[in-house]
């Protein structure tokens, strides 16, 4: 692990963009990226595979330290590639089932204690960004910038909405935004590592801005922290 190299936090809730600004940003500097999210949903399917409840902390924290899980690149499609005891579940966890069981996991406080290694190994030889809710709070409080994305929960679930149509999903609007609240009540009011913002990361509301918008405010806030000294300059 490479302790000094630089990572830019960007927590929020579901929906808030994260994922998209991550993307946008690792094309522009070259960086890794840590979803932890997905890390959590990978966790959840794999105890929905194996009948594990998903409030059985004693079982779920083995399964969470040894979980079988390979991220990587695929140069063709230019996305990252999830296997899980080797099957493909890149597209299998990102519906709002197990969206909400990944949130249903990570409540539980061993589970993330047992998954915070994991996570920070993805600290390697280039910068990384780290998408996730506690992600400046907890896994990187040391990081060099730290962003908190927000929007209201209805904008949440309209873009949401538009995702999973586009991908033939049977879901409805009023579903999703019922999901979506759910899920920022649990991941707000858990008793660790709750979805909240660091005390020294930038709030950015994006209910009134597009993808474009949000990732040139995004930059302004990492050419900001260039100027304050606490990142080195970028070679963008
Ligand atoms: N600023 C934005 N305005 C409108 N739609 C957006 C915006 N940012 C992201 N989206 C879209 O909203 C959906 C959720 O975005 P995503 O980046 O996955 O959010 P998160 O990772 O915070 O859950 C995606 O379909 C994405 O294309
Ligand atoms: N760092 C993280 C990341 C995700 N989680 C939990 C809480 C979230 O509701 C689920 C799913 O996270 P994910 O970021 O994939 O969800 P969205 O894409 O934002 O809808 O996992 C967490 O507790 N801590």
């Amino acid at each position: 692990m490479q302790a000094s190299m630089p990572v830019i936090t960007i927590d929020g809730p579901s929906g808030s963009g994260k994922g998209t600004v991550c993307r946008l940003l690792a094309q522009k500097l070259g960086w890794d990226v840590l979803d932890s999210g997905a890390i959590y949903r990978v966790l959840a399917l794999a105890a929905l595979h194996h009948q594990i409840a998903l409030d059985n902390e004693e079982a779920l924290v083995p399964l969470a330290a040894n979980l079988d899980v390979q991220f990587s690149f695929d140069t063709q499609s230019e996305s990252s590639k999830i296997i899980l005891e080797g099957e493909e579940v890149t597209h299998g966890i990102r519906n709002e089932e197990v969206g909400a069981a990944a949130s249903k996991v990570a409540a539980l406080p061993r589970v993330r204690e047992a998954l915070l290694r994991r996570q920070r190994a993805f600290r390697g030889d280039a910068g990384l960004i780290a998408d996730g809710r506690d992600m400046g709070t907890v896994v990187f409080p040391e990081a060099n910038v730290k962003i908190f994305l927000t929007a209201s929960a209805e904008e949440r679930a309209e873009r949401r909405f538009k995702e999973l149509k586009a991908k033939g999903l049977d879901v409805t609007l009023s579903g999703l935004l019922i999901d979506i609240k759910a899920r920022d009540e649990r991941d707000t009011n858990r008793a660790v590592a709750p979805l909240i913002p660091a005390e020294d990361a930038v709030s950015l509301d994006t209910t009134e801005l597009d993808a474009e918008q949000v990732f040139a405010k995004v930059m302004s806030i990492i050419d900001q922290a260039v100027v304050d000294g606490k990142l080195a300059k970028l070679s963008k």
